[in-house]
């Protein structure tokens, strides 16, 4: 057969910083965390949250967080809050002027210890490189007291990915905390899920001291789909609030979520050329977090013959079909249910 999956099909496991995962614990903990009048854990307590970052075209053809933005910054109102300052900015101007993901290179890649050392421009280097140490400049640098306290970037994906919240420091209680107050205000919607990226790149969101990406989808890259938009702008303005409450020092008691934590990153069936040989089965097609069993069809190859899933186990799949995965070999994310905890928050009072 010319048409072969990666030989690496769910062996390889992505590795992630360890993270807190409680077992066993049932569902209605989740519910029940905001409730709870006592916390028999001890209290984190962490520095107000004074510089806060909305970010948006850090890919420029995602256009729900582009329009907020250009929204935002002729509206500030809307995100401006009593107790701390506000910045937005579009991150990646040139490629949202060309409606591109990028022009030479993924900004959401460039945050590395290597292209950041130097800040001076460098005409030699690709655009996003120069524009990744601009970014840098103004809400970092990582890792040291004057980086932002908080960065929310916002994505849009052709995925079936409905709203999804991207972790990628499972350790960080105010995140956990805020993705737990963002869904428990959405629960009328029951399609939010949490997800954790991990560190096997480094984004435009890991320059502040906490950062949360929002994923929402399926939306054609180059285009708008208004519930899309204004699911963006619910999300954004919740974390607002949350930032907002944490500032005037409401206790978050603590809590366990349900996430979903990476396995694998599962790419086409490819010829001896690398050119894709099959396509996403239409059974599979828009199926993001739905339970995927052994022996369920993942591809269809172009003569029809299809393609089951191999593994031994059911996962979630998540990024199903995503178009700008093409060109980094990914047909689709291959993820596991988790569950997270933090400890009760509350700011610390100087
Ligand atoms: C579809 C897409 O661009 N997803 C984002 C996910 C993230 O922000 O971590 C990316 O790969 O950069
Ligand atoms: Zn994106």
């Amino acid at each position: 057969m010319i048409c072969k999956l990666p030989s690496h099909i769910l062996t390889s496991v992505v590795n992630t910083k360890p993270f807190t995962i409680v077992r066993g614990l049932r569902r209605s903990r989740i519910r029940d965390c905001k409730m709870a009048t006592t916390s028999t854990t001890t209290t984190t307590t962490l520095p107000s949250m004074r510089k806060v970052g909305i970010l948006g075209g850090t890919h420029g053809n995602e256009l729900s967080g582009v329009y907020l933005v250009k929204q935002w910054l002729k509206n500030k109102a809307a995100v401006t809050r009593k107790n701390f300052e506000t910045t937005v900015c579009l991150s990646n101007p040139r490629a949202v002027e060309k409606c591109v993901r990028y022009i030479d290179t993924d900004l959401n890649r460039v945050f590395t210890e290597d292209n950041l050392r130097s800040s001076q421009e460098d005409s030699n280097n690709m655009y996003e490189i120069n524009r990744g140490r601009e970014l840098h400049a103004i809400f970092g640098p990582k890792h040291s007291d004057a980086a932002y306290d908080f960065l929310v970037d916002l994505h849009n994906t052709t995925s079936n990915m409905q709203n999804s919240l991207m972790i990628h420091n499972t350790q960080d209680p105010f995140v956990v905390q805020l993705v737990r107050y963002i869904v428990d205000k959405l629960k009328h919607l029951e399609s939010n899920y949490v997800f954790i990226t991990g560190n096997a790149y480094q984004t435009t969101r890991t320059v502040a001291k906490h950062g949360l990406g929002i994923e929402i989808g399926p939306q054609s890259h180059g285009s708008l789909i208004a519930d899309v938009y204004q699911k963006m702008e619910t999300i954004t303005l919740h974390t607002l609030d949350f930032i907002e409450k944490f500032n005037e020092g409401e206790v978050f008691n603590a809590c366990t979520i349900e996430a979903y934590d990476i396995i694998d990153k599962i790419d086409f069936p490819r010829d001896k050329d690398g050119e894709i040989c099959a396509m996403i089965h239409p059974a599979f097609q828009f199926k993001d977090w739905t339970p995927l069993k052994p022996g369920d069809n993942i591809f269809v190859t172009f003569k029809g013959e299809t393609i089951s899933y191999q593994g031994d186990k059911t996962v979630y799949p998540a990024f199903i079909n995503e178009a700008s995965y093409y060109e980094k070999g990914i047909a689709f994310w291959v993820m596991k249910k988790v569950e997270l905890s933090a400890p009760t928050l509350q700011m610390k009072r100087d």
